[in-house]
């Protein structure tokens, strides 16, 4: 199993069926994302991030089809699954942290209750040991015990969110996929939730998908980081190597607009012009129209995603090998 990666996903292509025609959504995104590794997934609103996120637990419900590409979770074909398998491998192999986990927790029920419920579900195991197990994971996300017994709305926006990664903790899986998971908070408790994730990454050894429009947050804790843009991947490589070089003209742009805490202080840039219509997606290449750099070949062919160097890859004709 060594060297098989914990997760590879192979030209996937989801398509969104409206009644005006199918909308490509995620267009052949195709990347690896090995065990213990922290895979950040980048990209504006609308860039596909959730629907890839979401296509790899295969939650998409209509009008999303996946309409080509490989899923593959230690070697096993996901899409492929039935759907006995599928519900054995979510929660158990791949959890889900969302934005918001007032979305994820039932109001009614106390947090103790929940994930007791999940556990005694899914692992059938005593209600004393679910009980035990549940106030670990309340622990080990640094919260006391003694919450057991509250509802969601009596606690803070930071608690209930780190209740949210125990839940999909509670079956310890190797990969959690997190979507957003801080935007819905403020910028104290943000950092206080990317701490503890950060903590939990080291001490459980997990694997991370972690899904954010924000660079400084990703830059905290990705081992690599993929850039999203119009349902294609543009560009792929260490966090470290995007930073220091970038060669795809929209990280640059992302970058450009992202505010470091350590680096020279410089302009925020930005980047002018808004994402294309994916129903009306431009020939060549879908940033073009917003690139400056953007020649006449650029308007006619699409350029795929190649490797440039060591891990890095971009889909620029403007970058040379
Ligand atoms: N229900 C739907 N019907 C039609 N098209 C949809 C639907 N949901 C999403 N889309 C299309 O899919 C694209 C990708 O959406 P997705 O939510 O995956 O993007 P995202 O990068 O996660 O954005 P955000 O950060 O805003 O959540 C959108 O640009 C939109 O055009």
């Amino acid at each position: 199993m060594a060297d098989v990666p914990l997760l590879a996903v192979e030209d996937l292509v989801v398509e969104y069926m409206t009644p005006s025609g199918p909308v490509r959504a995620v267009d052949a995104v195709s990347f690896v994302l090995a065990r213990g590794e922290v895979l950040g997934l980048v990209g504006e609103s609308g860039s596909g991030k959730s629907t890839v996120a979401q296509a790899l637990a295969r939650i998409l419900g209509p009008p999303a089809m996946i309409t080509a590409g490989r899923v593959l979770f230690e070697g096993s074909d996901v899409l492929a699954m039935h759907e006995d398998d599928l519900r054995r491998f979510r929660w158990r192999k791949m959890s889900f942290v969302l934005q918001s986990a007032m979305n994820a927790l039932c109001p009614v029920l106390t947090i103790g209750e929940q994930i007791i419920d999940v556990l005694v579900t899914h692992e059938r195991t005593s209600a004393r040991a679910a009980r035990e197990r549940a106030a670990h994971l309340l622990e080990l996300v640094g919260i006391d015990p003694a919450r057991l017994t509250s509802h969601p709305h009596e606690l803070s926006g930071g608690m209930r969110q780190r209740v949210g990664i125990a839940l999909a903790l509670a079956l310890d899986p190797p990969l959690v996929i997190m979507d957003e998971p801080t935007t819905a908070l403020d910028v104290v408790v943000q950092h206080e939730v990317l701490s503890k994730i950060a903590e939990l990454k080291e001490k459980l050894g997990l694997s991370v998908l972690f899904i954010t429009h924000d660079m400084s947050i990703v830059s905290q804790f990705a081992t690599r980081i993929g850039v999203l843009y119009a349902g294609r991947l543009v560009e792929m490589a260490p966090t470290r190597e995007l930073f220091r070089a970038p060669r795809h003209p929209y990280t640059k742009g992302l970058l450009g607009s992202f505010v470091s805490l350590h680096g020279p202080r410089r302009r925020l840039a930005g980047i002018p012009g808004s994402p294309p219509d994916l129903r009306r997606l431009p020939a060549g290449c879908a940033f073009r129209a917003r690139c400056a750099e953007a020649t006449a070949r650029c308007a006619t062919e699409a350029p795929v995603l190649r490797g440039i160097g060591e891990d890095h890859s971009t889909a620029c004709h403007l970058v040379s090998p």
